[in-house]
């Protein structure tokens, strides 16, 4: 039986909470409407994602699009108790209705890999995905939040910058090549081996998002731990690998889903926070830059009110991710220049 003592209690827990909420940039009293948009919701990761999304109290209108078997997902979705009223929308004529209005538009859509496969082969099929949804962006939100998830993201980005340009509606604040499951790796991994909270890890990750282009730099990793130079190594190769690990326990049937809403739903959270003013929220990612002689980098970036606040340098590198960063710079480039081609053919 419950108490009207255990009330009082579970009334100021809440009240506690929700405190506690407002000061992570959660308050429901101030809390602006936001509409978020997820193109490739009924997929592996679009699912799952637009759970996630549906859980987020910075959000009050989901949309979800899909070719497909979006009604079903919206319609699941939406009997969640939160805050956000859900939309499906199904096939190119309810595109333009979907995102109107959007202030961020998550994109997971396009063909997942089979083992055997790397990411820079999807980029047949998703680069027409792609450069299709992001020209119904820049006519129906052209100033949105964009976050990339599709494959290969080194290519999916810039094939994005390009369209928009072309479009007059580009701003380089407002791209971003979602990298945020490498980080989430990359933590993972590090708090194993470091033995440390696997909550408190940070492992900023720079360069792009496909194999050698992936570079950890756990030489910055806090807490700090004094792990020998070999395990470096490993860890560095299975941050790089991640994907792939995953690609080949599933056997045939696809590429990370939940573990890459995950980290979509952290980096939209970071994109949402920044745009109701929410101070000091830095996130890696995959953004236009001058960190390098390469147009596009991931690295620390601050997010603010209008997207990209600030892009932030690398920091000082060991010698071993010094060599890591030349390394990956070919052919980081060359994936750059095959998205900006195959933009502009
Ligand atoms: N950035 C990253 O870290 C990361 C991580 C994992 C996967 N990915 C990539 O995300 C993409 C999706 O992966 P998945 O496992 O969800 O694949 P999936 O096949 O399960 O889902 C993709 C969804 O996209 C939809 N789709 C196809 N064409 C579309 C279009 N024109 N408009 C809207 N939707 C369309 C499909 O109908 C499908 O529902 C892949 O390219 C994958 O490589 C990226
Ligand atoms: O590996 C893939 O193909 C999917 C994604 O890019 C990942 O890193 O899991």
């Amino acid at each position: 039986m419950i108490k009207p003592s255990m009330l009082g209690s579970l009334r100021s827990a809440v009240s506690r909470g929700s405190s506690h909420l407002a000061r992570r940039g959660y308050s429901s009293d101030s809390t602006p409407e936001r509409k978020v948009v997820v193109l490739g919701a009924a997929g592996g990761i679009g699912q799952p994602l637009s759970l996630l999304m549906k859980l987020n109290p910075l959000v009050s209108s989901l949309s979800l699009y899909d070719i497909a078997g979006t009604p079903g997902v919206a319609a699941d979705v939406s009997h969640v108790n939160t805050r956000s009223e859900v939309v499906g929308y199904q096939g190119e004529g309810e595109l333009g209705k979907a995102l109107e209005g959007a202030d961020v538009v998550i994109i997971p859509a396009g063909v997942p890999r089979k083992p055997g496969m790397t990411r820079d082969d999807l980029f047949n099929i998703n680069a027409g995905i792609v450069k299709s949804l992001c020209t119904a962006i820049s006519k129906y939100c052209p100033k949105a939040l964009v976050n990339m998830i599709s494959n290969p993201v080194n290519s999916t980005v810039p094939i994005a910058a390009e369209v928009f340009k072309k479009a007059g509606t580009y701003d380089e604040k407002r791209l971003f090549g979602v990298t945020t499951l490498d980080v989430v790796r990359a933590k993972t991994f590090y708090a194993g081996k470091a033995k440390v909270p696997v909550a408190e890890v940070n492992v900023p990750v720079v360069g792009g998002h496909a194999g050698i282009t992936i570079l950890p730099l756990f030489s910055q990793a806090t807490p700090q731990a004094n792990l020998d130079h070999d395990v470096i190594v490993a860890l560095t190769k299975r941050t790089q690998d991640g994907g792939t690990e995953v690609v080949e326990a599933k056997a045939g049937k696809g590429s990370a889903t939940l573990s890459m809403a995950y980290a979509g739903a952290l980096f939209a959270d970071a994109c949402l926070k920044g745009l109701n003013g929410v101070p000091d929220v830095v996130e890696c990612s995959f953004v236009q830059s001058n960190v390098t002689e390469l147009p596009f980098f991931a690295s620390k970036v601050r997010l603010g009110k209008n997207g990209v606040e600030e892009v932030l340098g690398l920091g000082s590198l060991s010698d071993f991710e010094k060599e890591g960063l030349e390394k990956l710079k070919p052919e980081l480039l060359s994936s750059i220049e095959k998205g900006i081609k195959f933009a502009n053919q």
